[in-house]
């Protein structure tokens, strides 16, 4: 599914209204009842609507305030409001601005409420007495949002929060930045958004995602051929994205009459001295990804103590001169090692060391096969970067993946890590298409960015993978993925999603997302 930005949604909305001719309050009208029908789901779970439905004495009218802005989000609130009282609900409606402000469609659809005899007032603070009311319906702001909410509608979303009564946000919370998901101070709490016709970007990523609650997408009457007029690069990374897009589904098919030889051979460069666990992490994960052969690099002091932990894998010695560290290896020797893999991971537990860069240079340019980048390697990277060095390094061979979390992601482009948090999408975009490599920005919503201008918001994982090793058992499945010969935006898209669902199945067998560790991941895959 397309996740747009505000302007995007603009024109699209404009196609089907303008181009196509579809009446822009016919869009309003879907959109509102649409609104409708997840307020009385919402109340139904809480009882009383199917009781008063029912006509069982005794059993009151539900009550819902719907809160309505001067602009089409109000509209689409106002139409609600009308869908509400029609099947049973006691409604009254909170404008936000004067109601001689309202203009457009929004105006039509205040005296159409006016003619119905909807309750109706004007916010002035402290009169509402929200205890009287079940729910609240936000139609303050939607994409048209432009800074924080001002006064009054400030001190009004103040209240609602406050209210404890459940929230359903029209198409997006109030205050919500729509393409970003900032929130502003003060920004609803919605506990179910209702998304029309796509779902904006701010609704996935994180605060904007906290103050959304459950997300909803509703269609209201927008064709397909409006949605297709707008070049939409942006997707939600959900399984069935996956299947549209490219007819992927998990488990990845087998084919029955295949060989190791089939599914690609990964060489993980990770790992050393006191960080080795980061390289079994890292190709055990790219076993169980389903590559047919994994090779397992190590410092060749190493090679004695690591012997017989990971069966399943080969274990490489780079010469080392007995250090146990990559400092003593030479980026020539792991490169040429890495000939006739078909997906190299370099990066998890490989320390630094002065010089290192160079070091990773010998890789870059070296290396044939596609290339993840994790973990240190990417500081390495961002060394080269700010020092200027990296201009000289070229193009490389193979694709590049490079995996960041946000930290990483902010020393590889000279920025804060706030900076980053602010627009995940955006950093993510500029980085892949500046440096001609797929991005994997990690974090809650892992940002999967492709050179070409497309990316990808993932909708699988939980908290309990914040834990160490848990990139390691990313790098290595995607590893495995590119081994297996997926090119690398696909690569790194399901490997993502991949490594999120199994991070939630893992969760699923634990009672606290704390006890989660890394190697659950993997068991889990
Ligand atoms: N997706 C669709 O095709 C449809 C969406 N609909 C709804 O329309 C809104 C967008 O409506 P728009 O009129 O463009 O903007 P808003 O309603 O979000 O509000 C704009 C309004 O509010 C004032 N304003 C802006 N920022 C602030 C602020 N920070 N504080 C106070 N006031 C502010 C501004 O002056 C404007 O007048 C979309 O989200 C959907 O809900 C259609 O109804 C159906 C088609
Ligand atoms: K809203």
């Amino acid at each position: 599914m397309y996740l747009v930005t505000a302007a995007e949604m603009r024109k699209i909305d404009r196609c089907a209204i303008d181009a196509i001719g579809i009446p822009a309050i016919a869009l309003m009208e879907n959109a509102g009842r649409a609104v409708a029908d997840e307020v009385e789901r919402l109340q139904a779970g809480a009882g009383k609507t199917a009781q008063a439905h029912a006509g069982i004495p005794g059993v009151r009218q539900p009550r819902w305030l719907v809160l309505a802005g001067k602009g089409n989000n109000g509209g689409d609130g106002l139409v609600c409001a009308r869908h509400l009282a029609d099947r049973g609900f006691e409604v009254r409606i909170v404008y936000a601005v004067p109601r001689d402000s309202l203009t457009g469609e929004a105006a039509l659809q205040r005296d159409i409420a006016s003619r119905i005899g909807l309750p109706q007032e004007e916010y002035s603070p402290g009169s509402i007495d929200w205890t009287r009311w079940d729910g609240v319906v936000d139609a303050l702001l939607g994409t048209g949002t432009a800074g924080a909410p001002r006064e009054p509608m400030a001190s009004l979303i103040r209240e609602a929060n406050g209210s404890g009564r459940p929230i359903v946000a029209i198409d997006v919370p109030s205050g919500i930045d729509s393409d970003t998901g900032e929130t502003a101070e003060p920004c609803i709490r919605a506990c179910v958004t209702v998304a029309l016709a796509l779902p904006k970007v701010g609704l996935l990523a994180y605060p904007g995602a906290d103050a959304a609650g459950e997300v909803v997408v509703r269609p209201i009457g927008i064709p397909e051929a409006a949605m297709k007029s707008e070049k939409v690069r942006t997707f939600v990374l959900d399984k069935a994205s996956l299947a549209v897009r490219w007819g992927i589904a998990l488990p990845l098919a087998r084919k029955a009459n295949s060989h190791k030889g089939t599914y690609g051979h990964t060489f993980v460069v990770a790992g050393s001295r006191g960080m080795s666990g980061a390289g079994l992490l890292c190709a055990k994960a790219a076993l169980r990804a389903g590559c047919g052969l994994v090779s397992r690099a190590v410092p060749s002091a190493l090679v004695g103590s690591l012997t017989g932990h990971l069966p399943e894998a080969m274990l490489v010695g780079v010469a080392d001169g007995g250090l146990g560290e990559w400092r003593g290896t030479s980026g020539k020797e792991v490169a040429a090692n890495a000939s006739g893999k078909q997906a190299v991971v370099v990066g998890p537990g490989l320390g630094r060391w002065a010089g290192d860069a160079l070091w990773l240079r010998e890789l870059w340019s070296g290396v044939a096969a596609p290339l993840v980048l994790d973990a240190d390697a990417l500081n390495m990277a961002a060394e080269a970067v700010s020092s200027g060095e990296f201009a000289s390094w070229g193009p490389r061979q193979g694709e590049t993946i490079v995996t960041p979390h946000p930290g990483e992601m902010a020393r590889l482009c000279g920025v804060s890590v706030p900076e980053i948090e602010r627009d995940r999408l955006g950093a993510a975009r500029r980085l892949a298409e500046r440096y001609g490599v797929h991005v994997v920005l990690k974090g809650a919503r892992t940002v999967v960015a492709s050179p070409r201008g497309d990316a990808w918001v993932n909708t699988t994982g939980n908290a309990g993978m914040a834990t160490g090793g848990s990139g390691d058992v990313l790098a290595g499945m995607i590893g495995s993925l590119l081994a297996q010969g997926f090119a690398a935006e696909k690569a790194a898209a399901i490997g993502v999603y991949w490594h999120g669902a199994a991070g939630d199945l893992a969760a699923a067998n634990r009672s606290s997302l704390g006890s989660l560790v890394a190697g659950d991941i993997v068991e889990a895959l």
